[in-house]
């Protein structure tokens, strides 16, 4: 099976014989670094390999369609509860720079003491089961083919499964994973001994198939009332998961200490989180880091968590990232939707890209009195305490016991406001049976005690391999559920997913879910109320009001309302233009030649934006004066009548205005004037008229007289091609079809 890039990826194929796929690779994958990579006009230091199928920025249409890869792996976090949709999404996020695919788990999962089977939906996240692992594992094989780079699957181990969910993933794969004990104790109170020998078995298994580990640090961020005082604690955290990894197995190299800022703006975040930032960096050489922003800062101003973002990758280009997640946007208000986790890929790209060589001019090795140096040290110090402090009292476990951890108090300060657990408490408690002298597992990398034969160093040699070298061995269960199970699904889809029937989305097939934003001049109840009124008359059904912001006590609010529609649109009844194929350059360029074809452009009326229509003229941006049109270009500002009277002195064959401003109409009406004006002064049919403009459409330029129309994303080549063709007659009049 192989993807297109013109076709959908086939869920049912992917279905099919799922029970013998195999994964290709086991472990993780880093991108593979570039020293400088000189990319059209720029030369890069920190990124790595392109991509063979990718969408670039919005904005590389100005830069010949670059798309650099930044070093860091970018992940992307999907939640969407049906892995047949996760796929889709991560398609599209592979193809805009996400090679990192984490899927969050269904609600609760962390306390399931065994596996899932099948593929039930999910709420908040998806059960992670080995079909559901299987069938993505297999979509991201052809993804990854499709965008020419390996693509990192990932979720977590964490839970009281942990050790089966390991093996699992070990089996399946599964290139990354979550896993810290101190997550399910703090977290999910789940008992601390469980929970660390649990952890034991688990990381070993997962350091087998070399899966990235990634700890859960993160949550005392996310938890604590002062995150900002917890920074001491953090360090003792990721201390405590580090060694503990290392003793059961893992490389330090896969070991990725999960770091995210304390804080977020209105706090002064950069000079709180920058020392914390260095000095973990320090404290932890040879480690790897997974960066992240916060996300209990995020509102449901999209807006306010992009810049989020945006900072917190400012601060992974000033220290570094081997690992950079993105968290989605709209995180603070709804489960995320697919093309805000695009976004949020972007975000990172963008940034990333633009921060690119940035130590290069901005020196961090800060002198040895500077404030950085000083917070940093005091950090690193609070953290021995810290330890110390554990090892007085008794141990982690005791620690744990007495509240030590998330406490919103600035170490060695305490407000008695940590997480405390009891050792005898939590999901599994009083649930480890010591291993008997004669225990033995025939497995092989198992963590502790195993009474193996003198001479087997390896349990399953004793079975002659287990199934994590033959995984034929794995009794592959398919459905267990006659509903609730992905065949139910694909049926209710069919027709939006393989037949002509199209609805809005927003993380499910057909889900029907649209947004729209509106500003209302009233104050903020008075405008939700109106702004759910305005949609029950759009006929948007099951409206809710997912943001709103103030933009001033009376004068007004902006709302933003998603609601349903019930409704689909049949593609087979709609009119889709055909796309426009341009002719070879050789072609334009012998046409231009041969008949010396000559052009009068200018921006005309009050307008004084010039850069548009210089791109479409200049060689330098790709322009038509490459092809060997005589362009008189007459600047800005410029009257209709004296563009109309350099075409009547040089004989022009084509004119070309730009007219950028819209205001009340001006763009159309000077379409308008310069095709009445070519009547009058009795040239119209002797000359091509072509308007530009960022807002200018081919139809508002044909329903002003003009031969054809330019707008945004359109290029001297489009330009070009055109007027050839139109003088050949191989475009039957192109406005023809616009009905006057
Ligand atoms: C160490 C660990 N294990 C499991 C889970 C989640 O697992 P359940 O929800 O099933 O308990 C988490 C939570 N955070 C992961 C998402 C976050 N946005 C991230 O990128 O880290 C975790 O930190």
């Amino acid at each position: 099976m192989e993807l297109r890039p013109d076709e959908k990826i086939d869920i049912e194929a992917l279905l099919e014989d799922i029970e013998s796929y195999r994964p290709k690779r086991k472990g993780w994958t880093w991108r593979k670094p570039v020293d400088q990579l000189n990319l059209e006009d720029f030369t890069y230091y920190n990124m790595s390999e392109g991509l063979e199928n990718s969408i670039p920025l919005p904005a590389a249409r100005s830069f010949k369609g670059i798309d650099p890869q930044p070093e860091p792996v970018i992940t992307t976090e999907i939640a969407s509860g049906r892995f047949e949709d996760d796929i889709r999404r991560m398609r599209m996020a592979a193809w805009h720079g996400a090679d990192h695919l984490m899927v969050i788990r269904t609600a609760g999962q962390s306390h399931f003491d065994g596996l899932i089977e099948g593929t039930p939906e999910g709420v908040g996240g998806i059960p992670i089961t080995r079909k559901q692992l299987r069938v993505t594992r297999r979509a991201l094989d052809l993804i990854e083919e499709e965008v020419g780079r390996p693509l990192n699957f990932h979720s977590y181990v964490s839970g009281v499964a942990g050790p089966e969910i390991a093996v699992l993933f070990a089996e399946e794969g599964v290139n990354g994973a979550h896993q810290d004990p101190q997550y399910n104790v703090l977290y999910r109170n789940v008992n601390m001994f469980r929970s660390f020998v649990d952890a034991a078995v688990a990381k070993k298994v997962m350091a087998s198939v070399d899966m990235l580990q990634i700890d859960g640090a993160h949550n005392a961020n996310a938890t604590a009332r002062k995150a900002w005082n917890v920074m001491p604690e953090l360090f003792v955290q990721h201390a405590i998961n580090s060694q503990f990894s290392m003793k059961a197995g893992m490389p330090k190299e896969l070991i990725a200490l999960s770091t995210v800022p304390p804080a977020a703006a209105p706090a002064p975040d950069l000079r709180l989180n920058m020392p914390y930032a260095v000095a973990l960096r320090e404290l932890f050489d040879g480690f790897k880091f997974r960066a992240q922003q916060n996300t209990k800062y995020m509102e449901s101003s999209i807006r306010e968590a992009t810049v989020t973002h945006t900072l917190n990758l400012l601060i992974s280009a000033l220290t570094s990232a081997d690992i950079q997640s993105t968290i989605t946007p709209d995180e603070g208000r709804n489960v995320p939707w697919h093309y805000n986790n695009i976004m949020a890929v972007d975000t990172a790209k963008q940034t990333f890209a633009a921060l690119d060589g940035i130590k290069k001019i901005l020196n961090l090795e800060e002198k040895e009195e500077s404030r950085l140096r000083e917070d940093a040290r005091e950090l690193k110090e609070r953290a021995v305490l810290f330890m110390e402090e554990i090892l007085e009292v008794g141990g982690y476990f005791e620690a744990v016991s007495q509240g030590f951890f998330v406490d919103s108090g600035r170490y060695p300060g305490r407000n008695d406001d940590g997480i405390a657990r009891d050792k005898d408490g939590g999901v599994s408690a009083d649930s480890i049976i010591p291993r008997d002298d004669d225990y033995m597992a025939p497995v092989c990398n198992h963590y502790g005690y195993n009474n193996l034969p003198d001479g087997v160093d390896k349990g399953c040699d004793l079975i002659d391999g287990c199934s994590l070298e033959h995984p034929e061995m794995i009794d592959f269960i398919d459905e267990l559920d006659p509903e609730d199970n992905v065949n139910n699904r694909l049926e209710e889809t069919r027709e939006f997913r393989k037949g002509s029937k199209l609805k809005p989305e927003v993380e499910w097939a057909a889900d029907g879910w649209v947004n729209i934003t509106m500003f209302l001049p009233a104050e903020e109840t008075v405008a939700e109320v109106a702004a759910l009124e305005i949609a029950k008359k759009m006929g948007l059904e099951n409206a809710e009001v997912i943001h709103r912001e103030v933009m001033h006590p009376a004068e007004g609010t902006l709302i933003e309302v998603k609601g349903k529609v019930d409704f689909a649109v049949d593609v087979d009844n709609l009119e889709i233009p055909e796309k426009e194929e341009l002719l070879p350059d050789d072609e334009i360029e012998k046409y231009v030649k041969e008949n010396q074809l000559k052009i009068v452009a200018a921006t005309v009326g009050e307008d004084e934006h010039s850069v548009g229509l210089r791109e479409i003229i200049d060689i330098k941006h790709g322009g038509i004066e490459k092809y060997g049109f005589k362009v008189t270009y007459l600047g800005t500002s410029v009257p209709i009548n004296k563009v109309v009277d350099a075409a009547v002195e040089t004989n022009a064959d084509v004119i070309m205005i730009s007219t950028i401003i819209t205001h009340n109409d001006v763009h159309r009406q000077n379409m308008q004037k310069l095709h009445d004006l070519c009547i009058e002064r009795g040239l119209r049919d002797d000359v091509i008229l072509i308007g530009g403009g960022t807002q200018v459409t081919d139809d508002i330029a044909c329903e002003s007289g003009m031969d054809a129309g330019f707008g945004r994303g359109t290029h001297g080549d489009d330009v070009a091609s055109f007027i050839v063709k139109k003088l050949k007659g191989e475009i039957e009049d192109a406005c023809e079809n616009i009905e006057e």
